[in-house]
């Protein structure tokens, strides 16, 4: 025998009503005995409440009795055939009049007992289950309507009756014996005490019933078909990521309902549970989909943390002071005293110095609490033995639920440094000496990230996100967007790891969007919704959303966009860069914003600062981490000036070629950056004080090979225009170097602490004299790498080889 419990929603409509018919007529097809339990059509209950509330105001009532007469009604004439809906319609319209009458009693009287109010409310079943009946007959089942208050019997105390489940289960046998095969149709919350009266069952009362006739006839299975797939990982509207999950044990159940999840209601599941009788959740609204099965044992496979779940906010009470060290039957009074004035205890937290206790409660518990441990423990406080309890606002608490978790060791270290990533401050812990739940308490503000980053880190196979803000759309951004956007599937298939693009700047407009701009039409969504860009109002944005896994990447060459990186560490934001110009600030500036990144947790990744996408901060980073010494670095690090310097044969102007070298994306914004040799020198500096040294820019030597003119240009199209003038200049130049055989290289030195920059004439024995195209090169001299260096060489400039370069520093933060 299987009980199927519907909810309001699974007979509220003609549709959901239909579906229902079909699954008793599977059941019946395999031969599967069957009882319903109906509830009221959703929104009814509380309706009726309502009019009772209006009726005993002496206010009018008609309007809205009204309402849901022609609610069922519809349901009639929408289900059943003409012939059959006299019939159906009578019935219902008997149960009308019946309420009608009541409600004029309650006007007439100006007021309404509980047990007035049960005996109203109790219509909205006995209508809903008396259509369903109707319904399930005329399609060929041979249905019966049940009143449960035949069934059920309760104490009269109106309002929290106590069930009679030895007479209840007697009832229940001695009805379902006398069947001879008839499918009951049973009024879900109702009942009635030992003189007749009705009473109800409260929250989650038709769970109740279908778990005492489940528990009085030994069914197989207790099925609860509500509207969503089962019991989820997280509330999804608060976690995106939360599934349905297949199975729980009953404690697990219990455990994630006590925070919210408001599936079933377990302690009305409690005879079937003391009966192992399984429980599944299933959805009317996608009735093929398994649903979630509640019995005695937990899942073994899949993951151990079932669930995690919120209580959005409480308050936190701290009582402290030496006076409780070692005092007995302190706690004894404490938790005595909060319980005479009807405070729940939601979370305690002590700590084994027995200094202080911390205990969560609801915020409207709060004052009352307070008052009651000042009175408690007045001559304590008089004393000063005991500071004055204090009360803290606008706190979440956050559980962790699993049967299984307690044989997983690092679960918590896992969970923690998830939160310590997202930047959530964790104000207390507790663990139930169960070990089926983890509570943490945390801000409110941090409640969304906190429930998020934590999902992330302890489902398994799940996608992990990385929410980021993109500031800079030209050359390197709109390549690097392009690359996400091919590269998205194969980033969730391999890496598990989804990128949300939540915000995207530019100089000239911006736009956010927390559920993810479009990787491909970001250019049409900045163009139709973007704002006027602000970078002020981009960040307050971004730190606003507050969003876990937050990444900014900055493909810009500005001192402003690189200016926030501090306090963007600080908001728990990972950076992520191909913009030089932080790294080349004072040193004061650089060793703070190393600092930072190691104060706050964060990843700053900057790998295309130094020869494009090629692995050379990565590289000096794996010598150093080793322990080797770095004791000389030679390199061709301007991919500007290396093309120019492989393409000006004779053919072309210098101009011409460094023209190319700009439409090919190997320049910076401003070509001068590159040929002034200043951006070299940059690149020769970031890898200076990477390697330890404490050296400015002005430290750097640089040997000019661009006239002064060129440089003091006041524009870009005016500095092209010095350039073409000096061509004889750097025609001279080239000769001289081909004259003696040799080729014209730029080379950057790092040797006992000294850096430059230089022109040099390479012969063909040079090591650095065979380089094509924008191609860098770069040789380290170390204590391992002594007489042979270690070289990396290829593209060092360009947008692809950038951008390519800027999305694996991404999938670095992703994988830390
Ligand atoms: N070209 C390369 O091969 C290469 C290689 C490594 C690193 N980089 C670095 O990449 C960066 C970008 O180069 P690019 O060629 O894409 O430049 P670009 O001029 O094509 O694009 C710069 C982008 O930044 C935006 N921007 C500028 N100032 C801004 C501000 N204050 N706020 C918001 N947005 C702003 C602009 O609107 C534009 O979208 C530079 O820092 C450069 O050094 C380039
Ligand atoms: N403009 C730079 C790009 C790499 O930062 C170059 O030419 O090397
Ligand atoms: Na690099």
């Amino acid at each position: 025998m299987k009980i199927l419990k519907f909810g309001g929603t699974s007979v509220g409509s003609a549709q959901s009503i239909s579906t229902l018919v079909q699954l008793v007529k599977e059941q019946q097809q395999r031969g599967e005995p069957v009882a319903l339990v109906c509830s009221a059509l959703s929104g009814v209950t509380n309706t009726l409440l309502q009019l009772v509330t209006e009726a005993a105001a002496g206010k009018e009532f008609g309007t809205g009795l009204k309402t849901i007469e022609d609610r069922h009604f519809e349901l009639v004439k929408e289900l059943l055939e003409v012939k059959h809906q006299n019939i159906a319609l009578l019935g219902l319209r008997l149960y009308f009049n019946e309420l009608e009458e009541i409600l004029a009693g309650i006007k007439a009287l100006g007021e309404a007992s509980p047990r007035t109010s049960d005996r109203l409310v109790a219509y909205g079943e006995l209508c809903s289950n008396y259509t369903v009946a109707h319904v399930l007959r005329q399609h060929g089942v041979n249905a019966v309507f049940a009143d449960a208050r035949q069934l059920i019997k309760t104490d009269s105390n109106y309002g929290r009756v106590t069930v009679d489940e030895a007479r209840t289960y007697e009832l229940v046998r001695a009805y379902f014996s006398q069947l001879s095969g008839a499918i009951p149709v049973i009024t879900g919350f109702i009942a009635s005490d030992h003189q007749g009266n009705t009473t109800t069952l409260g929250r989650g009362g038709s769970d109740y019933t279908a778990a005492l006739v489940g528990a009085a006839v030994g069914a197989d299975e207790v099925q609860i078909w509500t509207d969503v797939d089962g019991f989820m990982t997280a509330d999804p509207r608060l976690v995106k990521k939360a599934f349905p999950l297949k199975q729980l044990s009953y404690n697990e159940a219990i455990e994630l309902s006590y925070f919210g999840a408001k599936v079933v209601h377990p302690p009305t599941m409690l005879p079937a549970i003391a009966r192992k009788i399984p429980i599944v959740v299933k959805n009317t609204f996608n009735p093929s989909f398994a649903g979630t099965a509640i019995g005695a044992q937990s899942s073994v496979n899949g993951s151990l943390v079932k669930g995690i779940t919120s209580i959005p906010a409480v308050s936190l009470l701290t009582v402290q002071g030496g006076g409780m060290v070692g005092y007995k039957g302190f706690s004894g009074r404490l938790f005595s005293a909060l319980a005479q004035v009807g405070v729940n205890v939601i979370l305690i937290t002590q700590a084994s110095s027995e200094h202080s206790i911390t205990l969560a409660v609801s915020p409207k518990d709060a004052p009352v609490a307070r008052k009651a441990l000042e009175a408690e423990f007045r001559y304590e406080l008089l004393a000063g033995k005991l500071s004055p309890p204090s009360v803290e606002e606008g706190y979440s608490v956050m559980a962790v639920v699993g049967e299984n978790m307690k044989q997983a060791i690092g679960l918590s270290g896992k969970l923690f440094s998830a939160l310590g990533r997202s930047g959530v401050n964790v104000s207390a812990i507790a663990q139930g000496s169960s070990e089926l739940n983890i509570s943490v308490v945390v801000s409110s503000e941090d409640i969304s990230k906190a429930l998020n980053s934590v999902h992330d880190a302890l489902f398994l196979s799940p996608l992990k996100t990385l929410n980021v803000y993109c500031c800079g759309t030209g050359n390197i951004g709109a390549t690097l967007l392009r690359q996400l956007e091919q590269h998205q599937e194969h980033l969730q298939a391999s890496r598990h790891l989804k990128v949300n693009l939540v915000g995207v700047c530019n100089s000239r407009s911006m736009l956010w969007n927390r559920d993810g701009i479009s990787l491909k039409d970001w250019q049409d969504e900045l163009v139709e919704h973007g704002e006027q860009a602000s970078l002020e109002r981009f960040l307050e944005q971004a730190v606003s959303l507050n969003l876990p896994n937050s990444v900014f990447i900055d493909n810009t060459g500005s001192a402003d966009v690189a200016g926030t990186y501090r306090q963007l560490f600080k908001q728990s934001f990972s950076v992520v860069t191909c913009n030089k110009i932080r790294n080349c600030g004072t040193f004061s500036d650089y060793y703070k914003d190393k600092q930072a990144v190691r104060k706050y947790g964060v990843d700053y990744l900057f790998e295309t600062n130094v020869g494009a996408g090629l692995p050379i901060i990565k590289t000096l980073h794996d010598l150093l981490i080793s322990g080797d010494q770095v004791l000389k670095i030679e390199a061709i690090l301007s991919g500007t000036i290396s093309y120019i310097f492989n393409e000006y044969k004779g053919d072309r102007t210098f101009a011409e070629v460094v023209r190319e070298a700009q439409q090919k994306g190997f320049t910076e914004p401003d070509p001068r950056d590159d040929l002034s040799g200043l951006d070299f020198a940059r690149k020769m500096l970031i890898l200076a004080r990477e390697t330890g040294l404490p050296v400015e820019l002005q430290d750097v030597q640089i040997e000019p090979i661009l006239p002064e003119s060129c440089i003091a240009a006041p524009t870009v199209e005016a500095f092209y225009q010095e350039l073409e003038k000096s061509e004889p200049y750097f025609s001279r130049l080239k000769e001289e170097a081909t004259a003696t055989g040799k080729a014209l290289r730029y080379i950057g030195s790092l040797e006992e602490g000294k850096v430059k920059v230089e022109l040099v004439m390479a012969g063909p024995q040079h090591p650095f004299y065979s380089l094509s195209g924008s191609d860098n090169i770069i040789s380290f001299t170390t204590d391992r790498y002594r007489l042979n260096p270690m070289v990396i060489k290829g593209p060092g400039a360009g947008a692809e080889v950038t951008a390519a370069g800027v999305l694996a520093d991404l999938v670095r933060v992703a994988a830390h």
